[in-house]
This record gives C-alpha cells, structure tokens and sequence, in this order.
C-alpha cells in the first residue's frame, strides 16, 4: 500500500513540489494535491494518512492525529500571501461585511484574532471562492486571500485599496513568527506503518530541505507560468520557511491561546509529536 500523502498546491510548497516532482522524492507516495482547506477535508474524513493542514484545522481532530516534527510553512513578519484587501483603513472594519477565501482555515481565525485584538473591531464575515482578478466588485468592504491569490494581489495593487500583510500584522501584535501550517500524521497510520511513516516524514524534510538549496532550479519551474518575475519568487522564497523549533512551537500555543480566548477553538490542544527523527 502507497501511504495518500496531501501536498499544496501553492508557490508557498513550491521547494518540496520540485523535490516530490523534479528530483524523485515522490518514490512510494501516493500524493494527493489540494488547497489548504480540501486538504484539511480529506484529513477529517480520514482519506489522507500524512498532509499538511492549516494550524488552526489540526486542533480540530488533533485526537486522531500526531504532528510531525520541525515541518511547518513559517514567516516571521511579512508573509506575503495573507493579505486582507479593504476599502477602509483596518482600524475602521467594526460591523463591515468581509469576504474571507474559501481555501483557507488559519488565516480566518488569525484575522479575527488580529481584527479584534489589535483594532477592537468585529466585522461580519462570510466566506466565498474569491477571484483575485476581480477583487472587492461586490459589496463587501473587505476580503481576506491567501496562497498565490494573495501573492498576486500583492504584486497588483489597485489605487485607493488598502493592503495588509497578516503576517506583519500578527508580528506587531506579538513580535512572534507565525506558524500558517503543520504536517500531520493520523495516529491510526503511524501505530500501524511505523517505518513507512518515517520514510514519507524523511521525503518531505528532505524535499524541503532539497529545495531550499536549489531556489534558481525551483522558480525555473514556475517561471513564465505564474504571474510572477523572477525575482518576486525568489524574494517570496526568501520569507516562507519550513522550520519549526521552539521560538515557532511557542508562536504557536499562542496562537491557539488567543483562538480559545475568542471561542475560535474550544481548548488548547496537547499537541502530540510523531517519533520519526
Ligand atoms: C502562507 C500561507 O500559508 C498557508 C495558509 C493556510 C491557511 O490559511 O489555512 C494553510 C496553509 C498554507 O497555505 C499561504 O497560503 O499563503
């Protein structure tokens, strides 16, 4: 049996989609690719043995699963690919109506935290497909992108649109990295695969790890394809990292903490780590 292996399908992953893709790392994986949320999905429905899921997403079954260790997608401030695009200054959002990507999990409850914590606003919040080429047309005030959407908008600025960076935001609130997503194994798949487990966990730090010393061959990959320059994706390469020690643990109890606090989460989990290093 080939262990269902969840990979995402944004430039965020793009140094392990060269990896899994390009240099053989995919060998005895059956790899599923989806958007954040789908991912989270099929983990919940128990269709995926290892993926990545947004943070926020893993506490929700965090009974059935085991984090694997030192593997994550980090920014320490500027993050690039979460951005809330808004008609009026972030500071006067209380009672507007914002549209929050369907792709994502962490990023809804990180600007909510965020919204109310730093601003002392609580809009409404309604979540749709949002199509980056076609921002802010309806009547909402905001909307909140992430992944290669948000990269775009970034890259596109409208005039007399307001941009924010939930990274930046989440680090002037804190002065803490941000974790936006983890990897994780479902307990059933590591108690019976033990070895298999270790050798998907050893791909995919590895691949990573592969990636990140061949960035020239990664964005030669994507370059002409997406709507980015060269030197867009090797900047936005620079700032997404996948390493998750201490510092970027304790981020994210604290993230969870404040997702508690608001009701977002009903406690904070206790986060068990797989036994694969
Ligand atoms: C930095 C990002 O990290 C992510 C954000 C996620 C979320 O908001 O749920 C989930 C996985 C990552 O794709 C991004 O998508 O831009």
């Amino acid at each position: 049996m080939q262990p269902r292996v969840g990979h995402i399908n944004f430039l965020n992953c793009q140094p392990l989609t060269y990896s899994l893709l390009q240099c053989g790392y995919h060998k005895g994986i059956s790899l599923i690719m989806g958007v954040p949320s789908v991912l989270n999905d099929a983990m919940e429905k128990g269709q995926l043995q290892v993926s990545p899921m947004s943070s926020i997403a893993f506490t929700r079954i965090s009974e059935r699963l085991l984090m694997l260790p030192n593997l994550g997608i980090v920014a320490d401030g500027n993050v690039l690919s979460i951005i809330l695009a808004s008609k009026r200054p972030i500071d006067a959002l209380d009672g507007e109506k914002i549209l929050l990507t369907a792709q994502s999990a962490t990023s809804h409850c990180l600007l909510k935290i965020i919204l109310r914590k730093a601003y002392n606003c609580t809009p409404l919040y309604q979540i749709e497909q949002l199509d980056p080429y076609h921002a802010l047309v309806g009547e909402e005030t905001a909307a909140l992108f992430i992944g290669d959407d948000a990269l775009y908008i970034n890259h596109n600025r409208q005039a007399g649109v307001y941009y924010y960076d939930l990274g930046n935001e989440w680090k002037k609130l804190t002065g803490m990295p941000m974790v936006y997503a983890v990897w994780a194994a479902t307990r059933q798949f590591a108690a019976a695969f033990p070895e298999q487990l270790q050798t998907v966990y050893k791909r995919l730090r590895g691949g990573f790890d592969n990636g990140n010393a061949a960035k020239e061959q990664v964005v030669d990959m994507v370059v002409g394809k997406k709507a980015f320059s060269r030197q867009q994706l090797l900047d936005y390469f620079d700032v997404i990292t996948y390493d998750v020690h201490e510092k970027q643990l304790a981020a994210l109890k604290l993230f969870y903490t404040f997702a508690a606090e608001y009701g977002l989460l009903p406690s904070v989990p206790i986060v068990k780590m797989a036994n694969v290093l």
